[in-house]
């Protein structure tokens, strides 16, 4: 089936040329979003290489987004590029950054292909408008540069050469987006693009810092993940320069420590990389390593990014706001339909999926998260008899009093679950409810009884609720008053009889 331009949904199939670092890790980003792959890559180990790859990133995406995970896509290892590439909805290149050889391959690639379909290179600083200069149909060429590891970072820059179409890089970001990730459009054609100028500067400056013996792989390395490498990961150098210019901001920090500039501290131009200084670092960093193998110091790696996203998306900020709309997508796809109220059936009040932020160390739905979300419901509840928030803003409100929980079984990261509530009595004052809450497979989870109060805010006393709550509560409790009773109703916490010391 043709993918239109402007239509991602028709992308189905993604062909992958080069599986190494780079294209192994595109690979297990698509088809954990639900894409088929097909990638080819002459090294006879690729098939291990990209199981490898795959499963740690199933294991990190599976902590990060749990049972919101699409069905994952399938991994085809093709035995040759032609087969990698012909009939598929989207090409990414991984090949080695090498302009003539990419120049060679996107020839093969593009001789293989639809004429229409995307292709997107993963270069990490190639000008894309060179890369294109020999295709057929270079209008459809973009970079699409990714960052290691490519299924848990989500930074992709996009950038079109001269003859890229928009129409190519909208497909090519809604496709990244799709899958997670948080597109850049690098607007200005330029080597390097925008991340890699700044990557690369830091890297030169640290090779010269190991050739010039002031500082060993460790220390270097130390410098940056104790330091300004936390405020990175939520904030970039603009904004963590304009608080450390205090309450007179940028200007003031510009003025303070702009004069240094001109010492210069750095040198930014390259060391030469001689065979005695690759010794010293390739050493240096073995020491440093400790032995440790490198699927193990991936899955060191993931773990640290995955709680680093995660606390984010609970701030909603940086990378944890790319995260958390991506999950709210996901969510959204796999949305439990809003059921109706049934007169004879407790009220359908709440549907949510279990969120990273909620899960324990048992990799399971924590107890606060069950109160929670059965406080969530009693707030759902409340609108619905119409003492949502405008009647709290005009000084009217419930409390609750009285809460008995219980757990009776687990809800798992992802998890689809709902909540129901009966109301079981209410007087002027009163209002006694029992909620339900079941998992994925339909089965109870946990229950919670509550009392509320109504009550005069300002004077924080109880007081008989509004007329017209009053007639809602007593309508949905005369609804209710012929539902069976929940056993569990007034059961106080006690051992069984035979337990109990005499
Ligand atoms: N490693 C990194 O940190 C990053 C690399 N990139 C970019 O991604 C691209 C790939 O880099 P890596 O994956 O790191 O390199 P790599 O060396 O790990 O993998 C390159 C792969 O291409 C394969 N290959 C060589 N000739 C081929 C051909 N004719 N057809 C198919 N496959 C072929 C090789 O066998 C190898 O597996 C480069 O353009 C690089 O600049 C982008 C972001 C980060
Ligand atoms: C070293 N590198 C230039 C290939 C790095 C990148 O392009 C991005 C990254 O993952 O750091």
């Amino acid at each position: 089936m043709g993918v239109t331009m402007t239509d991602i949904s028709a992308i189905r199939t993604i062909g992958l040329v080069g599986g190494g670092v780079i294209g192994a890790g595109w690979a297990a980003r698509f088809a954990l979003a639900g894409y088929d792959v097909k990638i080819f890559d002459p090294d006879p180990e690729i098939g291990r290489k990209v199981e490898e790859v795959l499963a740690n990133a199933r294991r990190a995406q599976q902590r990060m987004l749990g049972a919101l995970l699409p069905v994952e896509g399938t991994v085809t290892v093709a035995a040759s590029l032609a087969e990698a590439v012909a009939g598929v909805d989207f090409i990414q290149e991984s090949l080695p950054e090498v302009e003539e050889l990419k120049q060679r391959v996107l020839k093969e690639i593009e001789a293989a292909a639809r004429p229409d379909v995307v292709i997107g290179s993963s270069t990490s600083g190639l000008l894309p408008s060179r890369l294109q200069s020999v295709l057929v149909h270079p209008e459809r060429f973009v970079v699409g540069h990714p960052f290691n590891p490519v299924y848990l970072l989500p930074l992709v820059e996009v950038c079109g050469g001269e003859q890229t179409t928009q129409a190519t890089k909208d497909i090519a970001a809604a496709l990244y987006t799709e899958c997670g990730m948080q597109v850049l459009h690098v607007r200005v054609e330029i080597d390097g693009f925008i991340a890699d100028r700044l990557l690369e500067a830091l890297w030169r400056e640290a090779l010269w810092l190991v050739n010039d013996g002031v500082a060993t792989t460790a220390e270097i390395d130390d410098a940056i993940r104790y330091g300004a490498g936390l405020r990175w990961s939520f904030m970039g150098t603009f904004l963590v320069y304009r608080l450390a210019g205090g309450e007179a901001g940028m200007r003031h920090f510009l003025s303070q420590f702009g004069p240094a500039l001109k010492l210069p501290w750095t040198k930014l131009v390259a060391c030469e990389l001689t065979d005695e200084l690759t010794d010293r670092i390739a050493a240096q960093s073995d020491d440093q390593a400790g032995g440790i193998d490198l699927r193990t110091y991936e899955r060191k790696r993931d773990d640290c990014l995955v709680d680093v996203m995660t606390s984010l998306k609970g701030n909603d900020f940086a990378s944890g706001a790319t995260l958390k709309a991506h999950a709210e997508r996901l969510a959204a796809k796999k949305s439990v339909a809003s059921e109706p109220e049934r007169a004879d059936a407790p009220l359908p009040l709440l549907s949510t999926f279990v969120d990273t932020a909620w899960i324990d160390y048992n990799g399971h739905m924590t107890e606060w998260a069950y109160l929670k979300l059965f406080g969530d419901t009693t707030d759902v509840l409340l609108a619905r008899i119409g003492a949502g928030l405008d009647y709290v803003a005009a000084g009217h409100s419930f409390y609750t009093v009285e809460t008995h929980l219980r757990h009776l079984g687990q809800a798992r990261l992802g998890e689809a679950v709902r909540v129901t509530t009966q109301i079981l009595g209410a007087d002027a004052k009163r209002l006694h409810v029992f909620h339900s809450m079941t998992g994925a497979d339909g089965s109870v989870i946990a229950t919670a009884e509550q009392m509320l109060v109504h009550v005069d805010a300002a004077a924080e006393r109880s007081a008989p609720m509004l007329p017209a709550v009053a007639a809602e509560v007593e309508a949905l409790a005369r609804a209710h008053a012929d539902l069976p009773r929940p056993d569990a109703v007034g059961r106080s916490i006690a051992l069984p009889a035979a337990k109990v010391p005499a």
